[in-house]
């Protein structure tokens, strides 16, 4: 059996009806309308140890319901859940054991208490061994730079600095399955990066399941092997994220380094459906082309009768952008094979 088995799940909300403001307000006191709101619409999936699962979809989609399902903080209506052998929501104390959570917008830490100290409790929160307290607090300090601000209560660090403090909480008591919602909202840059190598190092070498729930793509594209899309409660996609972008992302950019600059002949590269001369400029030429109507060996061999190349560099698609025409309804993955000829070429 799976780590996270998920069969048929659904979750269904009773939501008020109001008219807005006060007026609405004291009319539905009186004529309470309500209306149901499937979250979540029958979804079933299995996740095996030591995946790295990202889990996304537009806003409202159904990310957040389902994870909470997965941790036992919601009931389902129907369908069933079981996490390394337990049913979370009934088992919320043995589900605890395995699983460890990050949610961007909240802190699982004591507000009021050094980080030092939320740590000491969990430890004893969790009955964590001191051997293996020691060794996560010497390695998530080192990895995470938590020096810096072990000694002061939550409620004085910076968000990046409470971020990094939450995931070295919940992944204190060495937990088999991580949730990860949006844990790298808001963040600067170098912390997002600190966050993402930690998480990776984390699935590598302790073979941490990882669930990762964000609307940062590059998160999923730094992270993640399995692409999971949810829309409207329900499973529109489940697979490979590299299947994806080879089967979707048609784009490529090829960037040439030549030898001399370019000297006139570059009418070579017009009137060339599929490609386009994104930049030029002294030695160096990038040409963007759909691979599904041209080569990289053609792009490649038609620059070298402009001089002599000698350096060039391909740029590969974002996930990003294919996820995003899947968002605006623009691509269903399911539907569309590429062209078998072009991925050949390339
Ligand atoms: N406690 C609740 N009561 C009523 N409706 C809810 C509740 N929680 C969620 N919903 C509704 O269920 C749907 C799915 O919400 P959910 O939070 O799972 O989406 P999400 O994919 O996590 O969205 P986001 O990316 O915005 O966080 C939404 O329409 C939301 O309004």
């Amino acid at each position: 059996m799976s780590l996270i088995e998920v069969q048929d799940l659904t979750k269904t909300f009773r939501q008020a009806v109001k008219a807005p403001g006060l007026v609405g307000a004291v009319k539905h006191m009186f004529t309470q309308k309500y209306r149901e709101k499937q979250a979540v619409n029958g979804i079933s999936l299995s996740i095996e140890a030591g995946e790295a699962v990202a889990y996304v979809g537009p806003n409202g989609a159904g990310k957040s319901t389902t994870i909470k399902m997965l941790s036992g903080i919601l009931v389902p209506t129907s369908g069933s859940v079981m996490v390394d052998g337990v049913v979370p929501h009934k088992q919320r104390t043995d589900n605890a054991r395995t699983i460890g959570a990050v949610f961007g917008q909240r802190t699982q830490l004591w507000f009021d208490l050094p980080i030092i100290e939320s740590f000491a409790l969990l430890k004893d929160i969790y009955e964590i061994p001191e051997a293996v307290y020691r060794y996560n607090m010497d390695r998530f300090t080192e990895l995470l730079s938590l020096d810096e601000f072990l000694h002061q209560p939550t409620r004085k660090l910076s968000l990046g600095q409470r971020m990094r403090a939450d995931l070295a909480a919940a992944l204190l008591h060495n937990p088999r399955i991580v949730y990860l919602d949006e844990p790298t909202i808001g963040l600067d840059i170098a912390v997002k990066v600190k966050i993402r190598e930690f998480i990776k190092q984390m699935n590598r070498e302790q073979g941490t399941t990882i669930i990762l729930t964000t609307h940062d793509l590059e998160d999923i594209e730094d992270i993640c092997r399995r692409l999971v899309i949810i829309d409207q409660g329900r499973i529109i996609y489940d697979g490979s994220l590299q299947a994806v972008k080879d089967a979707f992302a048609r784009e490529r950019t090829i960037h040439f380094q030549l030898s001399q600059p370019l000297s006139g002949n570059e009418h070579l590269l017009t009137d060339w459906p599929g490609a386009v001369v994104e930049q030029k400029d002294g030695q160096h030429i990038a040409i963007r082309f759909d691979r599904f109507e041209v080569s990289a060996s053609e792009v490649v061999s038609r620059v070298m009768r402009l001089g002599e190349v000698i350096d060039f560099r391909i740029d590969e698609p974002k996930i990003e952008h294919v996820i995003r025409r899947v968002y605006e309804g623009e691509l269903v993955l399911t539907d569309a094979e590429p062209p078998k000829a072009m991925v050949a070429n390339d």
